[in-house]
């Protein structure tokens, strides 16, 4: 028997490991079960080469859970270990780097906590036993034990049959380890997809012939995208998320030059943007699940996307900070972002009109990406779509622009996007604007602000207005004059009759002559004044903040040209022509929603007045 020190620089690095991993004691048995894998998988490749020999019997992997014997143990029929790789690996190899470890795992956020290895037993074990029988028959099985501290047990054993059983004595604080359930969940977390048939079963427990492994060893991602259906690709998605709807579309990866990474993407359907969900892709590295907080892995616009990403490229064992700069993480970015480019560019291409119907959930990912990463805005500009308000036509920019060429272009030449994000309450202004022939495309998403905003800055001569920003005759700032049937006395008259206060509103008046068919008043509201407090509504920081605090902006255009200003100037009855300029002010600021509370009921009250009168005057007349 040989008895010894276990070589550390560090005194005892075990109350250390405890420490700094703390919150993630549950990981012990993931690098337990990924030893076990790593061991089978071995077997079979050296079995492949001939370089082991004889039947492998059945690769199966058993978590057995003994509670009354306050015993977990993990079993495998890999290649197994002689007595001097126990001593190699068990006894150096994990030691001699303790201080490089404590340096490591000083920083907590790291992101798999992966390359702890076999050590982490001793979070929750108060000794660990090893038994193992190396796969060159000759040499003795072994046996090992250690209780944590750098003091161990090794020697030869009564010979065992080929691989590795581990048991942990589970120590006294971490007894929730040996409850069944815990130990389902754990394995249901990081083992559901290992490549190894894994059991889990208690003791005492009656053997079931039909026992099923908990994981499924062939996930689809691992296969080749031409051996798979579409309902396999739905059937897996309804296995990782089992509440989710059926996904739009879905994308493949695999690459293995110049990093390995294989996945599945899913594109969920999304009908409002406040469904988001973040955090909904899962990391793997070999089929081990290492998290779902895959933010810094993935550019942060396809993180809305759902599904797996497997890659033993990514470094799993460095903290958060150093995984953005490193060139593997920023590679595998760069291909994502391609990959979902290049996707939606061909279904764009060989199936519009499915492109089309699913816009309303894709848009939002395009219009995010678009925003945050100008590589992908390259591609998107091509497949980028915006819906007419009139006859749910879609177009591309280009086309858009196309289509608007001779209307909607400006006195600059910018091409003006009038859109709309309210088709309801913008219905006036919506259809002043195709009266002229303009295009009105549906802005109504939550990123939408952003977006416009962004896209002004990146697109080159587009500009954006809403439909109800000013009277339809300025919209297309073309900068040509419209003649005023007015006298300069009758336009100051208007004028003055139109400047009184309106409480919480700041209002501008100016009297115009516009076409005798625009309505008499016309309430239109600054775009970039509105644009601040739409921002400050979602709560964008710094100077909308500042914009919330101001009271609304409007502008009232009066149509000189509307021929009620004719009776209306001659109305010898100062009153009864005040109500009704008031009247037709508040009509136009009702067509914007900005009638409210006490002014909304003053209207209403006013105007049963004014139709009491002229019915009074008519029951006169016919007197
Ligand atoms: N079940 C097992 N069967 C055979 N060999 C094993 C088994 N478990 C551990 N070993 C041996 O012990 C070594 C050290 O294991 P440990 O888990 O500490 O590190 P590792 O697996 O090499 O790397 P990682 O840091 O990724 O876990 C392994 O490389 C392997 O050679």
């Amino acid at each position: 028997m040989q008895k010894g020190q276990i070589r550390v620089q560090t005194e005892n690095i075990f109350p250390i490991i405890k420490k700094f991993l703390y919150s993630d004691h549950e990981i012990f048995l993931r690098e337990l079960i990924s030893n076990a894998v790593d061991a089978t998988q071995k077997l079979k490749t050296l079995a492949s080469i001939g370089e082991a020999k004889g039947e492998l019997g059945d690769l199966r992997i058993d978590v057995e859970l003994d509670a009354k014997e306050k015993t977990l143990s993990i079993t495998d029929h890999g290649v197994g270990m002689t007595k001097e790789e126990v001593d190699k690996y068990l006894n150096q190899v994990a030691f001699s780097g303790a201080e490089e470890f404590l340096s490591k795992y000083k920083d907590a956020n790291i992101i798999g906590h992966f390359g702890l290895g076999f050590y982490s037993a001793f979070m929750v074990s108060s000794r660990v036993e090893v038994l193992t029988q190396s796969y060159h028959e000759e040499a003795p099985s072994v046996y090992w034990s250690c209780d944590g501290s750098p003091e161990f047990e090794l020697y030869e054993i009564e010979k065992r049959s080929r691989g590795t059983k581990i048991i942990l004595h589970i120590n006294e604080d971490s007894q929730e380890f040996l409850e069944a359930n815990r130990i389902k969940g754990i394995l249901e977390k990081f083992c559901r997809f290992l490549p190894v048939p894994i059991y889990f079963t208690e003791a005492g427990e009656k053997l079931d012939e039909e026992q099923k492994p908990i994981n499924n060893t062939n996930p689809i991602w691992t296969k080749k995208p031409s051996e798979l259906t579409t309902e396999d690709y739905q059937n897996f998605y309804r296995e990782l998320y089992p509440f989710g709807e059926t996904p739009l579309f879905w994308i493949h990866l695999n690459v293995d030059y110049p990093f390995n990474l294989t996945g599945i993407l899913y594109f969920p359907k999304i009908k409002q943007s406040y469904e988001i969900q973040k955090d909904k892709i899962q990391l793997y590295s070999n089929q081990v699940f290492v998290t779902d907080e895959v933010k810094d892995i993935v550019p942060e616009f396809l993180m809305l996307l759902h599904g797996i990403i497997d890659s033993p490229d990514i470094p799993l064992n460095v903290s958060r900070s150093y995984l953005q700069g490193d060139p593997n993480v920023r590679k595998i970015n760069t291909y994502i972002t391609k990959k979902v480019g290049d996707k939606l560019d061909e279904i764009f291409r060989n199936d519009r009109p499915s492109f089309e119907e699913k816009w309303e959930s894709l848009g939002l990912f395009v219009k995010y990406g678009m925003i945050t990463d100008d590589k992908f805005l390259e591609k998107a500009n091509k497949f980028f779509i915006m819906q007419d308000i009139k006859d749910n036509k879609f177009y591309t920019l280009e086309e858009y622009k196309m289509a608007t060429e001779t209307l909607q272009k400006n006195k600059e030449g910018k091409h003006v996007i009038l859109y709309t994000t309210d088709p309801v309450q913008q219905d006036a202004y919506i259809q002043a604007s195709q009266q002229r022939g303009y295009i009105v495309v549906k802005m109504e998403t939550l990123i939408d602000a952003a977006f416009i905003n962004n896209m002004e800055m990146k697109w080159e001569n587009v500009h954006f207005v809403r439909v109800d920003a000013d009277i339809v005759d300025n919209l297309i700032d073309k900068q040509e004059k419209n003649e005023s049937v007015l006298s300069k006395e009758e336009t100051e008259q208007l004028q003055q009759l139109f400047s009184f206060e309106l409480p919480q509103l700041h209002a501008t008046v100016e009297v115009k002559g516009l076409s005798p068919d625009t309505p008499p008043v016309v309430a239109t509201r600054p775009e970039f004044m509105r644009r601040m407090k739409d921002m400050a509504g979602i709560g964008g920081g710094g100077m909308t903040a500042f914009y919330a605090q101001m009271p609304d902006e409007v502008m009232l255009t009066v149509n000189g040209n509307h021929p009620i200003y004719q009776a209306l100037l001659k109305e010898s009855d100062a009153t009864k022509k005040e109500k009704q300029i008031r009247t037709l002010a508040d009509l136009a600021l009702l067509s914007q929603g900005l009638l409210k509370g006490n002014d909304l009921t003053n209207f209403i009250n006013r105007n049963v007045e004014l139709m009491q009168q002229s019915d009074k005057s008519t029951a006169g007349a016919e007197a």
